[in-house]
């Protein structure tokens, strides 16, 4: 099911609740990520979920297994739709966190991070020192999430095409890097428009700034999911 999912990076629950009044007769998907985690804990989730929003816990965690399954574990109790980790973490990890959500019995989607929308080619060779190019590393470790029975990954719309050539058409493309035309692209490096994000496959297209961070979010948000799905 393709939609657009707003990026809530804010400080607090007040200023998140600022924002979402803007949709009074909406209830987007919202990515709550650290930056409001750690401030507002898992409360917050509970709250947004009983009020009917559905949520994807941006926590990219990423840890030896044992560690990863069981953090998995407390956060599956939240009711999430969806989480991820870090598919750097290895197919160990991913297993593990696939293991701790179903020792809860949690229904989210398991997501794994590629590399991250930020990171560009030369940053990837000179300093992660990966000399791989950016779409082999990608569809190395959405192919390593696959088999650890994730459901899909996190990576740059430019990529959504390669993933489901690679790992099949239900294998879910998560894809922030989302920017209107002739937008400040801040610090993201792999970015498109959400209508090439279609094009391209995404399954879900992930936007902040573009936004939250505009006069008329829910305008903003309306054309967004006009044009995506
Ligand atoms: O590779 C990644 C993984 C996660 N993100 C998150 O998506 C949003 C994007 O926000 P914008 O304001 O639209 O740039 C943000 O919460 C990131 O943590 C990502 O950008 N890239």
């Amino acid at each position: 099911m393709k939609n657009v999912i707003i990026a809530c990076d804010f400080e607090n629950k007040q200023e998140l609740y600022t924002f979402l009044s803007h949709f009074p007769s909406y209830k987007p998907m919202l990515k709550i990520g650290m930056e409001l985690f750690y401030s507002e804990g898992p409360d917050l989730i509970i709250a947004l979920k009983s009020e009917g929003y559905p949520i994807f816990l941006d926590l990219k965690l990423h840890d030896i297994p044992n560690t990863v399954q069981k953090a998995m574990s407390n956060l599956g109790k939240l009711d999430v739709d969806m989480i991820n980790c870090h598919a750097a973490g290895g197919i160990k990890m991913m297993q593990a966190a696939k293991k701790g959500l179903n020792d809860v019995h949690s229904k989210a989607l398991l997501i794994a991070v590629t590399q991250l929308t930020s990171i560009d080619e030369t940053e990837l060779r000179q300093e992660l020192l990966i000399e791989k190019p950016m779409n082999e590393t990608i569809v190395h470790y959405a192919k390593n999430a696959k088999i650890a029975g994730l459901d899909g990954v996190v990576c740059s719309p430019l990529e959504s095409k390669i993933i489901h050539e690679s790992c099949g058409e239900n294998f879910l493309a998560i894809t922030p890097g989302i920017r209107l035309e002739e937008e400040q692209q801040h610090d993201q490096k792999r970015v498109t428009t959400p209508a090439l994000a279609k094009t391209l496959g995404s399954d879900y297209i992930v936007v902040g700034r573009s936004i939250t961070q505009s006069k008329d979010p829910l305008k903003v948000y309306l054309k967004m999911m006009e044009t995506f799905l």
